[in-house]
């Protein structure tokens, strides 16, 4: 079903190992994507056993937020926005990539640095900036590269946020159309969203 070896555009990712998931949401080849076989971190691509490349695939590009995605964490929407995509994309033979990209790219340590001072009354945004970070530290050819790697040439992608469109701008995957997103808000996670909402661009309404 994969290539087992692709040059991309930061080198040579490979496909170390992939295996069939059961999860409650269906049955997912969980293919594991790295430069190198020691690297315990790898991208995964959680592909739905009905997934046909042939066709335009729903594709939700998931940062990993550990706090959200694993403990259930209220501050943001990651968990649920994960759960719905994995139940999506067993609906419709799509697929999640779960991007090592923890923290918008800054890590699990400068995230929970940057809760405290959000605990301060500093937005998510000034948070980072504060630590003398970026807002947003990611970028997505990596997942462009996997969806390559897949045989996937066209995709509708599951996201409210306009960078992850624009990063497919010139890439040989088309997004032809954005899915929305949208977890309803809670008292924790409001100002987050509003903050990515009102200055981030994210494309919901609160
Ligand atoms: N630095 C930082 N990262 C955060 C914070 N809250 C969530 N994250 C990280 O943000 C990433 C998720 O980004 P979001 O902006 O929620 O969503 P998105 O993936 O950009 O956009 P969607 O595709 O619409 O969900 C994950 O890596 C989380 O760990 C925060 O307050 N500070
Ligand atoms: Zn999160």
């Amino acid at each position: 079903m994969t290539n087992p070896d692709i040059h991309t555009s930061k080198g040579r990712l490979v496909q170390q190992a992939e295996a069939m998931i059961p999860t409650p949401w269906g049955n997912f080849n969980m293919v594991a994507f790295a430069e190198k076989e020691s690297d315990w971190m790898p991208h995964l691509a959680l592909v739905h056993e009905s997934m046909d490349p042939a066709k335009p695939v729903l594709v939700r590009i998931h940062s990993e937020c550990i706090t959200g995605d694993l403990f259930g964490s209220k501050r943001c929407d990651c968990g649920e926005q994960l759960a719905e995509a994995l139940s999506l994309a067993a609906e419709h033979g799509g697929m999640v990539l779960y991007l090592r990209q923890e923290g918008r790219g800054i890590g699990i340590i400068n995230k929970l640095k940057a809760y405290n001072l959000q605990d301060k009354g500093l937005n998510t945004i000034d948070a980072n900036l504060h630590l003398g970070l970026e807002i947003d530290a990611r970028q997505y050819d990596i997942a462009i590269d996997m969806l390559k790697a897949l045989g996937i040439r066209q995709i509708n992608l599951l996201t409210n946020n306009p960078e992850k469109i624009e990063a497919f701008e010139n890439a040989e995957v088309e997004v032809l159309s954005r899915v929305p997103l949208i977890i309803k808000p809670k008292k924790e996670n409001f100002e987050y969203l509003k903050t990515k909402q009102d200055e981030m661009g994210h494309l919901f309404k609160l």
